[in-house]
């Protein structure tokens, strides 16, 4: 049976969830997908650095059972008080890194680094934090291709729903014209809590509690999130090569709670849009803006951290994906597909391998 050896960078609320799914239903997973998992190392800023290669590796069990904020490695067997991040992803023997960290939307740092190491230490990278992806991705990719491993990120636009690899796979033969969608649970989720009378900050509180929001909210709210998640969208499915600096953005701070339920009670919707639309001289034009709706427009009944997205195409007109768009959960699902998706091209690179053996032998 495969086993891969996991190194989770940042055990906050998706690492966290993803340990939780590992140790609740890795019994399950190994008879449905053929391959075992086992964490091997965890590091992370408040609780330090834990490293167990023996054995099960990492007992999750009793990490789960602290509160998150109370966590702290450095009294345990293979611990430190140090997150002791480059050392544990390049010299800790692992199959494949898992990064989340918080996003930061200016430079992608430290997460960029993380990825960097751990590529350059021949290991396979997942992650659901944008800084890297949105900033980076090409070379990133170009990295990774040179080191015969797999990057992948699916959980950088709308969470665990399949939107990158639905566009990728699913879009062959078909030209994609442009896209536009809900692409921010926080926001979303803030703007119906406005709707049904609450206040902005106890709107933006509640989204925090449930994990939707980025460590600084700010970034929900004035649309740097959406920015980066258009940038990896129109990189990915309209080969855009777009920076920040190419979407304009502007986020839902502005709006109050009044502006809301007056558009509400004329029968429109104000939603935080993201979007990108292939010129004709073939460049991409993109953006992020709050826009009132009107009820019947296919993003208007999108609502709480559910995200859509309309994809325009030659062939099949506009094709829809919807789904979680945030979440704890659903993110650390990104990551468990992004780990059989990593599986699935193993498999690959190991069936091409012997079949050029056997090609060389026959
Ligand atoms: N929560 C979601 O719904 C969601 C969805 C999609 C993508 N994401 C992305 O996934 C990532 C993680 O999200 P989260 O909700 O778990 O965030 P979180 O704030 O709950 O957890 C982040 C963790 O990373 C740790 N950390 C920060 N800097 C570190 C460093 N240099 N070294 C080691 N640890 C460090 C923090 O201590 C924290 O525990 C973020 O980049 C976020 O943008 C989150
Ligand atoms: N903070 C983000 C998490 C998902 O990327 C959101 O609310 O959509």
């Amino acid at each position: 049976m495969t086993r891969y050896d996991l190194a989770l960078i940042g055990f906050g609320g998706v690492n966290r969830a993803l340990a939780e799914l590992i140790a609740g239903r890795g019994d399950a997973l190994e008879a449905e997908l053929g391959f075992a998992l086992r964490v091997v190392a965890i590091t992370d800023l408040r609780a330090g650095s834990l490293v167990r290669t023996d054995g099960d590796g990492i007992d999750l069990a009793p990490l789960l059972a602290v509160a998150p904020g109370e966590l702290d490695f450095s009294a345990m067997d293979g611990g430190d008080a140090e997150p002791r991040n480059e050392w544990v992803i390049r010299e800790v023997p692992a199959d494949i890194v898992a990064e989340a960290t918080f996003t930061n939307p200016m430079d992608g740092e430290p997460a960029l680094s993380h990825v960097r190491w751990a590529i350059e230490a021949g290991k396979h990278v997942c992650t659901t934090n944008k800084g890297p992806v949105a900033l980076h991705c090409r070379s990133l990719r170009e990295l990774a291709r040179r080191h015969g491993v797999c990057f992948e990120f699916e959980g950088t636009v709308m969470s665990g729903t399949p939107v990158l690899r639905t566009a990728r796979r699913m879009f062959g033969g078909l030209a994609v014209t442009g896209f536009e969608g809900v692409l921010n649970g926080t926001s979303n989720y803030v703007l119906g809590r406005l709707e049904s009378g609450l206040s902005f900050a106890d709107a933006v509180a509640e989204a925090q509690a449930l994990g939707y929001a980025e460590a600084d909210p700010t970034a929900d709210i004035e649309g740097y999130d959406v920015q980066l998640k258009v940038m990896i969208l129109a990189n990915e499915v309209l080969g855009a090569g777009l920076t920040r600096a190419d979407v304009p953005c502007t986020g839902i701070s502005a709006l109050t709670a009044e502006d809301v339920r007056r558009a509400a009670a004329e029968g429109l919707r104000w939603k935080l849009v993201g979007s990108a639309a292939r010129r004709p001289d073939g460049t991409v034009e993109a953006r992020v803006a709050p826009v009132a709706l009107p009820d019947g427009h296919p993003l208007a009944g999108v609502t709480g951290p559910v995200n859509t997205v309309a994809f325009h195409t030659d062939l099949l007109g506009t094709v829809t994906v919807g789904g979680p768009g945030a979440g704890r959960v659903e993110t650390a699902y990104a990551l468990l597909s992004d780990v059989i998706g990593i599986h699935e091209q193993s498999g690959r690179a190991v069936a091409g391998a012997k079949s050029l053996q056997e090609a060389h032998r026959g």
